[in-house]
């Protein structure tokens, strides 16, 4: 009532006169007025109000009708709505799509150790000897790297730097597109070398491209991978054969990538070779693991 009076206070009217406020608000006015206008104003009202009583009755848009119509819209909406979600069809759980090639078809090797411990270098033999397509991660990442137009060159480059491991979406693409495109023209021998080096890489690549046949581990003391990498680093180019990246390169590999080996060798398909070397006496130890795997 207070707050009512306060807002016809702004309606400034000499004393006694009516303000021609809306009639709530007439209501509540606090300025005098004399008695004959008072039950004039009292009779004006009741006849008006008589009027909208009639007016009400008539009109089947009247406040009553409305009212009830939306009463009885609002609790049909309900029953219907209950009634369909009860029905409404469950999303059935998106069927496992399983792995683009099967094994039996394409066969697929991985092939891992530390950094410099002589990978890359035994897939090529393999490669004229026996016919793989060798699919270094490394080489499609740093590849990838600088193809105009690509949106992962940077954080490649960086991790390159780091030592630290691209994440998986980018190298799995790589080597998804690769072997399609390899398996496309006919080959299905493949060396994916430096892959997988974490976890989540090995179980996207078995559940979405192709189970791996078996992995070759080559394993070779610290130092000796140092050297090499020192020694290579003289004409590589490789952003990463430095003194400081072979370290993070190091750490990352027993931290990261040989909990990859061990989740395969608990499987039994890690096959483990010395490497620290010849390269030739390295390569036989090669050939003839693979044919006690069955290749030849
Ligand atoms: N058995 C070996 N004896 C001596 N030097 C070797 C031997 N194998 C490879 N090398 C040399 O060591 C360096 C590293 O070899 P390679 O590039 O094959 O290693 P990697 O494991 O593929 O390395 P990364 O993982 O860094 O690519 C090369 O310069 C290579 O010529
Ligand atoms: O699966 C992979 C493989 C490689 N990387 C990154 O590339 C460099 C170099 O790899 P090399 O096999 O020595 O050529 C590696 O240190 C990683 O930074 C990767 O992220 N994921």
């Amino acid at each position: 009532m207070f707050t009512r009076s306060l807002r016809t206070a702004s309606l400034k009217a000499p004393r006694g006169q009516l303000l021609k406020a809306p009639i709530g608000l007439r209501a509540y006015s606090k300025f005098p007025s004399s008695d004959k206008k008072k039950s004039e104003e009292k009779s004006n009202q009741n006849s008006n109000d008589q009027k909208d009583s009639k007016e009400q009755k008539k009109s089947p848009f009247s406040k009553g009708y409305v009212l009830g119509a939306l009463g009885i819209l609002a609790v049909g909406s309900t029953v219907l709505a209950s009634v369909y979600t009860k029905h409404e069809p469950k999303l059935a759980p998106e069927p496992k799509k399983g792995p683009a090639f099967s094994d039996k078809d394409v066969s697929v090797i991985f092939v891992l150790g530390g950094p410099g411990s002589g990978k890359g270098t035994q897939c090529g033999k393999l490669v004229n000897e026996k016919g793989f397509v060798h699919l270094s991660a490394g080489d499609l990442l740093r590849a990838e790297q600088v193809r105009e137009g690509s949106l992962d060159g940077a954080l490649i480059a960086q991790c390159i730097k780091e030592g630290t491991i691209v994440p998986q979406e980018v190298t799995v693409r790589l080597l998804r597109n690769a072997v399609a495109d390899n398996v496309a023209k006919g080959k299905n021998k493949f060396l994916v070398d430096g892959f997988p080096r974490k976890m989540d890489q090995a179980l996207t690549f078995e559940d979405e491209i192709v189970k791996s046949a078996f992995t070759l581990f080559f394993e070779c003391p610290e130092q000796v991978m140092l050297d090499r990498l020192l020694e290579r680093g003289k004409t590589s180019g490789r952003a990463d054969d430095n003194i400081e990246s072979i370290k993070k390169r190091f750490r990352t590999f027993v931290e990261t990538s040989m909990p990859v080996v061990d989740y395969f060798d608990k499987q039994g398909k890690v096959v483990k070779l010395r490497c620290d070397e010849p390269v030739d006496t390295v390569g036989n130890r090669v050939k003839e693991a693979l044919v006690k795997r069955g290749i030849n």
